[in-house]
C-alpha cells in the first residue's frame, strides 16, 4: 500500500505542487477511505482528488483489479487514464476498457495479467463483466466521474446500477461520486443511502455551494438572427484573435436528419474552412462520428492553437487548459449543459487571466439565457450586433 505521504510525492512529482481548494477539503474525508460525493466546480481539479484515493486504495504488489473508474465517455476516459498513469508511475498497469476499443484483445490482457486500476465507459465495463474476461471481487474503490450525467442517461442509467448494486457491493468498497452539478443533491445524497450506492455514512464535500460557475469566466451574449450566426462567429473570432476555441453545436434531431437537412457541426465547419483566415485549426467532433475519426479529432487538439467544433459529447471533463474562448453557436438545452460547456475553459486552477463565454442567440432566446443566469447566479454582458460587421464586412 502507499502510504498518505507517497501519494502526495507522487503528486508533486507529476507537478501537483499546492493542492486546490477541492483537493484541499476532500482529500482528508477520500484517504479515510470514506465514501463521498465529490461537488466542485468544473476544472477545480476533481480528477486527482479521486485518483490520489485510488491510489492510496490499492495494493500496487497485488495482481488483480482493485480500482475501477467509470467515465461518460471514451474522450474522457482516454484523458484519466493518462492522469492515472503519470501517477502510477509503472508501479501498477492502468487499463482504458473505452467503447470503441479493442475489446477482444483486450479480454485476454485481462484474464492474463489484471491490472490493479480499470478507467471505463459502462457499456464496455458491463460487456466485459457479462463476458467473464475479470471479476469484481476484489474491487475495494469505485469512482463514478459526472456522475449526474450518467444517472441522466438513459442509454448508461441500468448498466450504472448493475455496476453498483449487483456487480460489487457498497459495503465492501469506498465508493466515489464526483461532478461539477448534481441537482437536487440533497436529494442525491438521500438516494445514494436509501438505494445503497453508498455507506449510510457518505459524506458530501461541497465546494462553492453558493457559485456553481467559476468566477473568472467571462460571459457575453450576441442577438441575431439565425441567418446572420456564422458571419457573427466569424466576425468574433477575428476581433478576440483566441489561443484555442470550442464552439459548441447542437446534435441534429432525428427530425432535422429525416428532412436531409446539414448538422450544425457541418454548417459551421464548412463555413470556417473557407472564411476563416487565422491560423488555428479547424476540427470537428460529435457523436455521429466513428471512433477512428473522433480519436484523430481529439489527438489532434493536443498541444497546438485548435479550433474545435463540438456537440456537447466536448462539455463533460473535457481538459483542454489552454482553451481560452468558448462560443454556444447553439444555444445549451439546459443550465447544466450551459455550465459544462463554460468549464471548458478558465482551467488552470491558480491562473487568474479571464477566459470567455459567448453565446450566440435570437431575440426569442434571450429569456432562456437570462433563465440561465439566474440558475446559475452568472452575469452576461450583451455586445451590440453593429459592433461585430465593423470587422469582417
Ligand atoms: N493541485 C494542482 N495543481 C496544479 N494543477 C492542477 C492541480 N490539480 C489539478 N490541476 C489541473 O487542473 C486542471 C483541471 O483539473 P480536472 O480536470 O481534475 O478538473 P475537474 O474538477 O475534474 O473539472 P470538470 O468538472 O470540468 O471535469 C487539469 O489541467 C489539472 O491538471
Amino acid at each position: 500500500f502507499l502510504t498518505e505521504s507517497s501519494v502526495f510525492c507522487r503528486a508533486e512529482d507529476v507537478g501537483y505542487i499546492s493542492p486546490t481548494e477541492v483537493q484541499e477539503q476532500s482529500l482528508p474525508v477520500l484517504l479515510s477511505g470514506q465514501d463521498c460525493i465529490l461537488h466542485a466546480q468544473t476544472g477545480s481539479g476533481k480528477t486527482l482528488a479521486y485518483l490520489l484515493a485510488v491510489f492510496s486504495a490499492i495494493d500496487v504488489g497485488r495482481s488483480s483489479v482493485q480500482a475501477l473508474v467509470i467515465v461518460p465517455t471514451r474522450e474522457l476516459g482516454i484523458q484519466v487514464t493518462k492522469v492515472a498513469r503519470l501517477l502510477a508511475a509503472k508501479t501498477c498497469n492502468v487499463m482504458a476498457l473505452l467503447d470503441g476499443g479493442m475489446l477482444t484483445r483486450q479480454k485476454s490482457w485481462l484474464k492474463a495479467e489484471p491490472p490493479a486500476i480499470i478507467v471505463a465507459t459502462v457499456a464496455s465495463l458491463c460487456q466485459m463483466v457479462e463476458k467473464r474476461a475479470f471479476s469484481l471481487g476484489s474491487i475495494k474503490i469505485l469512482v463514478i466521474d459526472e456522475v449526474d450525467f450518467i444517472f441522466g442517461s438513459s442509454k448508461q442509467v441500468n448498466s450504472l446500477r448493475k455496476i453498483l448494486n449487483s456487480y460489487t457491493a457498497a459495503s465492501s468498497r469506498q465508493t466515489i461520486f464526483a461532478s461539477a452539478s448534481i441537482p437536487q443533491h440533497n436529494r442525491f445524497v438521500h438516494d445514494c443511502v436509501q438505494h445503497k450506492w453508498t455507506k449510510s455514512d457518505v459524506v458530501h464535500v461541497h465546494v462553492n455551494p453558493v457559485q456553481p460557475m467559476p468566477s473568472h469566466l467571462h460571459h457575453t451574449y450576441v442577438i441575431c438572427s439565425k441567418k446572420e450566426r456564422l458571419h457573427v462567429l466569424l466576425s468574433l473570432l477575428e476581433r478576440d484573435a483566441p489561443k484555442s476555441v470550442i464552439i459548441f453545436v447542437a446534435q441534429q434531431s432525428e427530425k432535422s436528419k429525416r428532412a436531409g437537412n446539414p448538422p450544425s457541426s457541418t454548417l459551421v465547419v464548412e463555413f470556417l474552412r473557407a472564411e476563416y483566415k487565422g491560423t488555428l485549426e479547424v476540427l470537428v467532433l460529435e457523436e455521429d462520428m466513428n471512433f477512428n475519426a473522433r480519436a484523430t479529432s481529439f489527438t489532434e487538439v493536443k498541444g497546438k492553437g485548435f479550433l474545435l467544433v463540438s456537440t456537447d459529447i466536448a462539455s463533460r471533463g473535457f481538459d483542454l487548459p489552454q482553451t481560452s474562448h468558448i462560443y454556444n453557436f447553439d444555444l445549451p438545452k439546459t443550465a447544466t449543459d450551459y455550465l459544462h460547456r463554460a468549464g471548458r475553459t478558465g482551467r488552470e486552477p491558480f491562473s487568474k487571466s479571464e477566459c470567455s463565454v459567448t453565446t450566440l442567440i435570437t431575440e426569442e432566446e434571450h429569456f432562456v439565457l437570462q433563465r440561465f443566469q439566474n440558475e446559475l447566479k452568472f452575469h452576461s454582458q450583451q455586445l451590440p450586433l453593429e459592433s461585430m460587421f465593423t470587422f469582417n464586412l
